[in-house]
């Protein structure tokens, strides 16, 4: 585990970020998704006042915008910490902490958590910690406030840094640490007073685009304007016939047609480029996704897929169709998961069997470092 630790592009930057937030009141961190700011960081800053014998009165609070990603991430930090949550196992390498005191890895989201006594990192949603602020308006006792995922701008997420930037210059000994994507940055370091950034380079994973194209010429798919009307079943009829006889196109629908045509695609071959010549932008094309996923799953090793969708609508709609298909619906090959925020979080954490493949479904794409 500690290997792997130190192969995450953030382990290289440890030193920077830890002098960075020691001489700044707040900082602001970027990198690609899974370069380790979530789990490592917050761990980084723990381990540094364990080692300055702050350990146990050190609190450290890390924002995340959903529950899931909240329970998730508190998981993998206590499991790297060869902790059970809200438990402590002690085999730290050190012999300061005794097994009561050794300070531990908690969560707390609306009606769940897990936090006692010795907890000193604690991960929770963003309305938990603006729920905190309004019984305990200066955060006494927390030494360090990490916000994640800031560049997805919610409404939470937008609220608790106005009020965190009200805190600050009557709490000067509080950190303050910004977690985005590479998106962003400059703009929250700007609300801040030009508080330094820190960019943490190297991808974790490498990441190909496929366009629509290219799955086209690479699946042999050909779109014709009938296979591209989604079935929702007999009860959603009206959502068929919205997409068949649509007649305003929306702006995305035209931008995309717009840019289709001023291209040539003098690359693909020809049957690529005639399903090109009649593809339908405003449809999400439950027979192509169908197909691809057919593609991906007798070409590749098992493994996992995300398919993002606009609604609870589309996600079971589109699930029902694949459980019918002889391939994707066998539940012995392919696992398929339904993803929304109104689930229990326990209904939304299944894992496949050994050699299967999961297929899940989500709404928002930005939710997608959360499922992997
Ligand atoms: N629950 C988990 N199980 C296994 N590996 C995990 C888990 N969570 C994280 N990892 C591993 O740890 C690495 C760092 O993850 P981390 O969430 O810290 O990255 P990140 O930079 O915060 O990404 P993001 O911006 O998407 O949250 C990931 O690349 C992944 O390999």
């Amino acid at each position: 585990m500690l290997n792997f630790r130190r192969s995450l592009p953030a382990y290289k930057l440890r030193d920077a970020l830890l002098n960075s937030i020691s001489q700044n009141q707040v900082v602001v961190v970027s990198g690609e998704t899974g370069c380790g700011k979530t789990t490592q960081l917050p761990q980084y800053i723990l381990e540094s006042e364990i080692e300055a014998a702050r350990g146990a009165v050190c609190s450290i609070i890390c924002t995340q915008p959903r529950r899931i990603s909240a329970m998730a991430v508190s998981e993998r930090v206590a499991a790297e910490r060869g902790q059970n949550l809200g438990e402590s196992v002690c085999f730290c390498a050190s012999s300061y902490w005794t097994r009561d005191a050794e300070p531990k890895v908690g969560y707390k989201v609306r009606l769940e958590g897990m936090k006692g006594r010795d907890t000193r990192l604690l991960f929770c949603t963003t309305g938990i910690l603006l729920r905190r602020l309004l019984v305990d308006r200066s955060l006494k006792g927390v030494t360090h406030v990490i916000v994640d995922e800031i560049h997805e701008r919610g409404m939470n997420e937008d609220f608790l840094l106005i009020v965190l930037k009200d805190l600050l210059p009557r709490r000067p000994e509080l950190r303050l640490i910004l977690m985005s994507a590479t998106l962003n940055a400059e703009l929250f370091s700007s609300y801040f007073g030009g508080a330094p950034m820190i960019h943490i380079p190297g991808f974790t994973y490498p990441v190909r685009s496929q366009f629509l194209e290219n799955i086209l010429e690479m699946t042999g798919y050909k779109l014709t304007p009938c296979n591209q009307v989604d079935n929702y079943g007999q009860g959603k009829m009206w959502k068929m016939q919205k997409q068949a006889l649509r007649k305003r196109k929306s702006q995305i629908a035209s931008a995309v047609e717009d840019a289709v045509e001023a291209s040539d695609f003098r690359e693909y071959s020809p049957r690529t480029r005639e399903s090109l010549s009649c593809w339908n932008p405003d449809s999400i094309g439950f027979n192509l996704i169908e197909h691809l996923l057919c593609h991906i799953i007798r070409k590749e090793r098992p493994g996992a897929v995300l398919v993002f969708m606009t609604g609870w609508d589309d996600i079971n709609s589109l699930k029902d169709q694949l459980q019918g298909h002889p391939l994707l619906g066998d539940p012995s090959r392919v696992l398929l998961l339904a993803c929304h925020g109104s689930m229990a979080s326990s209904e939304q954490v299944t894992l496949p069997g050994p050699n299967m493949w999961a297929v899940r479904f989500e709404r928002r794409i930005y939710a997608c470092s959360d499922t992997m």
